[in-house]
């Protein structure tokens, strides 16, 4: 089912400036940010030959990164996204298999106009872990 790792999350308290430590310390290639009102977040992408690496800051005062960045001041994992064939056939075997599919259960579309879905983190051993349909 998962096809291949589309990215990794990096919550940070200010984005700005974490872009422009993997832009000019790290001489990476990185988006212009993107606020993503309906996910709660404001996000770039650091573009890298075998994946990409999300940055991601609190948008507006329910983002659901904030009791994360409050856990963890200084920023840090948040997240893996993998890449599936079909999201609604994976959600459906995930759910018999007894995850929990976050938020009511339907796709959103995330930061690459695609559909999306994230999985409780208790259901796979610690790491919040989000679906996108290629
Ligand atoms: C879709 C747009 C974009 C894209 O890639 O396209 C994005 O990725 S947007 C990313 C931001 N959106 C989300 O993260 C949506 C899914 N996340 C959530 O719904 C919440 O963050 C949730 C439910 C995972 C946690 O919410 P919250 O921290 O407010 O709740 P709790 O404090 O009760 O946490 C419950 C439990 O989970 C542990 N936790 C929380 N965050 C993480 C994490 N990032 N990784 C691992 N574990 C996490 C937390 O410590 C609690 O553990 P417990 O043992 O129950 O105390
Ligand atoms: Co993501």
């Amino acid at each position: 089912m998962l096809l291949r790792l589309n990215h990794v999350a990096l919550a940070v308290p200010d984005l700005m400036a974490a872009s422009a430590t993997y832009r000019a310390t790290l001489g990476a290639t990185v988006s212009e940010p993107r606020a993503l009102g309906e996910h709660g977040v404001t996000v770039v992408f650091v573009e890298l030959n075998n994946t990409k690496i999300e940055l991601l800051e609190p948008l507006g005062d329910a983002s659901p990164i904030a009791a994360f960045l409050a856990k963890n001041p200084k920023g840090g994992m948040h997240h893996l996204c993998y890449d599936v064939a079909d999201i609604r056939a994976a959600r459906d075997h995930l759910v018999a298999a007894g995850a929990r599919v976050l938020g009511n259960g339907e796709p959103k579309i995330g930061a690459h106009g695609k559909p999306v879905l994230f999985l409780h983190p208790g259901d796979v051993h610690g790491t919040l872990t989000e679906l996108e349909e290629v």
